[in-house]
């Protein structure tokens, strides 16, 4: 048999195991494209010019809550159904604990000799328990105290420089919160020692790894150093090995704050704005409850968490723009059932968090309007931070942001929309999805 006859028929057979493969869902009775030949819905889902959640709220509209389809040759499911969601998240989360992820990147997501990448972000099972803890500690209410003052700063160095805007000139508000929500978390996660927004080249890290080496003496000011505090006693007795594990676990920690931290709350306060622009009557509101809450110049932590209007606007705004959808997914590790469907080990599951926060029969027929508030009976109806024990850890810490910088600059400006605000917004990225622009005017109250 010539070579080039090998070459067809193992082409034949690849190709029909492959078309067999992508029928693991029509298998099931679950509906969803099958997408190209051996990649699936891979290449569409991956063009940065045509935002992942766009396509999936598309598919949605035309397969219903529950819908299939594959990435290369692996199923994934799309569950838009809230008492689904609680098995996934809740009841069976010990089946579904890993997040969906692609192994062929990250290595090995469980054991303790994992490749050095893994965080609690992509880790499962006791390595994930072991990560999430420390992180946990990490973001905990009494760090949050901490690192306060630190975040304060970085805020009041944004609005300082808003101060050029007072003449009216339209600028993107969604540029200076990505400086700032970067700058927060390398001020009060990475130990950089002061604030760098818009010349953010040079992070200096270098004290911090010092003190990595040396072990911190004074009480922690950030993140780093509550982690090296934790890690104190035993560094000092600690042998080589241990040490370099403890590192990778602080460094681990520190990636997954920068990742996960960075965007998502930019995108938020960009959105509460963009929406507060467009209901003056709700940015006044929020106004009269700083005005009265947060009477000195500086706004403290415990100011902050009695800003219960300005909370709700911002969950209400996490509603309807989910800055986190991307991140709310799971495989399966141990075969079970979600719903009527039996799900095999490696079947990924994506939460369809947009289906379900504009879900008329949870929500009411006016779903898509912005309200004051956002409240369910279903628990997993609202989930902008995910569900279960692997909920955002960060969620503390990106409420307690949020809510200081817009104290701070509804404090001191009313944002409005003016000529070259956008009427729409249109949207960029693949994976997680921000808006392009968001163009603010601002106006000094006093
Ligand atoms: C508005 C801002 C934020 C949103 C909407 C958001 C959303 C999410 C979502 C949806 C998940 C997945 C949860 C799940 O799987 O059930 C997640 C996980 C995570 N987030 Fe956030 N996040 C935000 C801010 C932050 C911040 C500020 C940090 C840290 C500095 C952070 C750190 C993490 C980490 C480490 C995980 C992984 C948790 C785990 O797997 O155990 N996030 N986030």
């Amino acid at each position: 048999m010539s070579f080039a006859v090998i070459v067809v028929i193992l082409a034949v057979f690849a190709t029909g195991y492959y078309s067999w493969l992508h029928t693991y869902w029509s298998r099931k009775g679950v509906p969803g494209p099958r997408g190209l030949p051996f990649l699936g819905s891979f290449y569409e889902l991956s063009d940065v010019k045509n935002p992942r959640e766009l396509i999936i709220r598309r598919w949605a509209k035309q397969f219903g809550k529950v819908f299939g389809f594959y990435e290369g040759a692996t199923p994934v499911l799309v569950v838009g159904d809230p008492d689904m969601l609680q098995e996934l998240f809740i009841k069976k989360f010990e089946n579904f604990n890993a997040r969906k992820t692609t192994n062929y990147i990250h290595g090995d997501l469980e054991s303790e000799k994992e490749e050095p990448h893994i965080n609690v972000f992509f880790s499962q099972g006791r390595r994930w328990k072991k990560l999430r803890a420390v992180t946990n500690l990490a973001l905990s209410v009494k760090s949050l105290k901490i690192i306060h003052d630190k975040m304060e700063n970085c805020i009041t160095c944004m609005v300082d420089m808003f101060a050029k805007y007072e003449d009216g000139k339209p600028f993107n508000i969604l540029e200076y919160f990505q400086e700032l929500t970067y700058d927060v978390i390398c001020r009060t996660g990475l130990g950089a020692p002061y604030s760098n927004q818009w010349n953010n080249k040079d992070l200096e890290l270098l004290q911090t790894m010092e003190n990595v080496k040396n072990g911190v003496e004074n009480p922690p000011t950030d993140l780093i150093e509550i982690l090296l505090e934790h890690y104190t006693e035993t560094l000092k007795v600690c042998d080589r090995a241990e040490r370099i594990e403890i590192l990778k676990i602080i460094t681990g920690c520190c990636f997954a704050f920068l990742a996960a931290g960075y965007d998502t709350t930019a995108n938020t306060l960009a959105y509460t704005c963009y929406m507060l622009m467009k209901h003056p009557e709700k940015m006044e509101k929020a106004q009269k409850e700083i005005d009265e809450i947060c009477t000195s110049d500086s706004i403290s932590y415990d100011d902050m968490s009695k800003l219960k209007y300005v909370d709700a606007i911002i969950k209400e705004t996490l509603r309807l723009f989910p800055v986190g959808w991307f991140a709310c997914s799971r495989q399966c590790v141990t075969p079970t059932t979600l719903g009527k469907y039996y799900i095999e080990e490696g079947v990924r599951i994506e939460a369809d968090v947009g289906a379900l926060h504009l879900d008329k029969e949870v929500w009411g027929e006016d779903a898509e309007e912005w309200f004051d508030s956002s409240s369910s009976r279903n628990v997993v109806s609202w989930i902008p931070f995910g569900a279960g024990p692997r909920q955002c850890v960060g969620m503390r810490l990106a409420y307690s942001e949020a809510k200081t910088t817009l104290a701070h600059v509804l404090k001191k400006y009313t944002l409005y929309e003016g000529p070259e605000t956008e009427k729409e917004l249109t949207y960029q990225g693949c994976t997680s999805v921000s808006p392009i622009k968001v163009t603010a005017y601002l106006k000094r109250r006093d």
